[in-house]
């Protein structure tokens, strides 16, 4: 695997059984990843794009195939390896912030360090850095009502910075924002990709968001159709 890949599917099966029905998604899906790519993903409903942002992201495994990442499987990882590795290398923001709404912002901020080893005073430290890189520093203890959807979706892309991942994957990250509050967030998602390096891989259905990502892949019936890259 070349030093620049970051993601390698090869081969890649994935099937549902619901009753006695077989639902195949993908069937020999292969799809490289390179180091600082930000990469959106585009297709009708139920073509399979959420299904791959899962297995990506460890939540949802392959049903054949292989899955590497920076040189290592992950798809034959047991459950509390693909925690881990999950914890460390994986951010994930969401359509609807997915936020504790008993939490205020700080506190959102710091659940995924919990997983790991970092002392209070590193993970206060820490998610101080990714709120100010956010803009938000002045509203760590906001709770999430007391937020605009906007600010909202801000703590959610520190949450998915705070332990320095490699990857952030992004499903409809945009879908529930005005287009104003939409285009800021997207250009929060270019800077942390192209100032500090992160690959990122956005599902979406708007095509002026996937104009923010240096590449479009699009996906339809599990197979990608067409490709297009950033001018
Ligand atoms: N846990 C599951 N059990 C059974 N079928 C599933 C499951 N998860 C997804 N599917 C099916 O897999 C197909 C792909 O779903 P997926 O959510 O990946 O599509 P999508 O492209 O993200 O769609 P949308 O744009 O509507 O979010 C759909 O037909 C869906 O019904």
């Amino acid at each position: 695997m070349s030093q620049d890949v970051l993601f390698q599917l090869n081969g890649v099966s994935k099937s549902f059984v619901k009753g006695k029905e077989k639902i195949s998604i993908f069937d020999d899906l292969n799809m490289t990843i390179e180091r600082g790519d930000f990469l959106a993903i585009m297709g009708p409903s139920g073509s399979g794009k959420t299904t791959l942002l899962n297995m990506l992201g460890g939540v949802d495994q392959p049903s054949g195939g292989e899955i590497w990442f920076d040189g290592a499987r992950i798809d034959s990882l047991s459950e509390g390896e693909l925690t881990r590795w999950r914890a460390h290398n994986i951010g994930f923001i969401f359509q609807f912030y997915n936020l504790m709404p008993m939490l205020n912002a700080a506190r959102n901020v710091e659940l995924p360090l919990l997983l790991t080893k970092l002392s209070k005073t590193q993970r206060r430290a820490n998610v101080e850095t990714a709120l100010t890189l956010v803009g938000l520093s002045d509203r760590a203890k906001h709770m999430p009502s007391e937020m605009s959807g906007g600010q909202q979706q801000r703590v959610a892309i520190a949450r998915a910075i705070v332990s320095d991942p490699k990857l952030i994957l992004c499903d409809e990250p945009t879908g529930d924002l005005d287009r104003e509050t939409a285009d800021e967030i997207l250009e929060m998602l270019q800077l942390l990709n192209r100032e500090h390096g992160k690959t990122i891989v956005m599902v979406t259905h708007d095509p002026a968001a996937a104009r923010y990502a240096s590449q479009t892949l699009y996906l339809d019936k599990g197979k990608f159709v067409q490709r297009e890259v950033a001018a």
